[in-house]
């Protein structure tokens, strides 16, 4: 077994798109090699866990010449799975569905929008960030003819699973839920959950044990 095709722990993974992040920036500058050290502070992470991160990838820095940036990054989005193509389908043309759409940086980085869905008939047939909004109500033909391999769901909570579970049956496996519900999915589907409420409820947690805030509301 590669070392690439070990299952890797979720922290190791969360660091490793730091890490891919930094280095994409120096490989930008023209910086070809970093030292563990460097890389580490820039990323924000303790240099002797970025050494044991990229170790458990099988890549290993050489003594007094570092990392290879154009090297490294390569092997760590093969690592993350990004030199594939995914494709992904926003459902949800609302606020966030739009916003997400216009974002340029969710285009890069191996990630093609190729799809944004709606069931409102005031939204149906609009033209956002290059992709004309098109019927949810008909997803499971337009999912499989686009070859949409990611689904970003962006729907109200309400309707979140029932149509989780339509885009699991086009066949797509690989969920990023916006809606502040847990879904409920068969086994071999991936859901990544994005809870912005959460982390503002630990952000307070933490500035609160710092004594700072306001004083507690009505
Ligand atoms: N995770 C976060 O950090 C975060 C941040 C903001 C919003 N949200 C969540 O994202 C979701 C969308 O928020 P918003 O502000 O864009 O809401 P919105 O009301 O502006 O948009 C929701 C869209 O979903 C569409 N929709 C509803 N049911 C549908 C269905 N069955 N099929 C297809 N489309 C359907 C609606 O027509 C509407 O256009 C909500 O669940 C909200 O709570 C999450």
């Amino acid at each position: 077994m590669r070392a690439a095709d070990k299952v890797l722990p979720e922290a190791t993974l969360g660091r490793l798109t730091l890490y891919l992040r930094v280095l994409d920036s120096l490989a930008a500058e023209g910086t070809e090699t970093v030292s563990s050290e460097v890389l580490a502070e820039a990323s924000g992470v303790n240099s002797a866990i970025l050494r044991k991160d990229l170790s458990l990838l099988g890549t290993f820095g050489r003594r007094g010449v570092g990392y290879e940036v154009g090297v490294l990054a390569g092997f760590i989005s093969g690592t993350l799975g990004l030199d594939r193509d995914w494709r992904v389908a926003i459902v949800g043309a609302g606020n966030l569905g739009r916003a997400l759409a216009g974002y340029g940086g969710f285009r890069g980085n191996g990630f093609r929008l190729v799809a944004l869905l709606d069931q409102s008939p005031e939204l149906i047939g609009r033209r956002f960030a290059d992709l004309d909004v098109r019927d949810a109500g008909e997803l499971e033909t337009l999912l499989p003819a686009d070859a949409v391999n990611m689904a970003v769901l962006a729907v109200p909570g309400a309707a979140a699973q029932a149509l989780c579970e339509r885009v699991v049956a086009a066949g797509v496996r690989n969920i990023l839920n916006f809606a502040p519900v847990v879904l409920q999915v068969p086994p071999g589907v991936q859901v990544r959950k994005v809870d912005m409420a959460r982390e503002l409820q630990i952000l307070a947690y933490h500035a609160g044990h710092a004594g700072q805030g306001g004083p507690p509301g009505p």
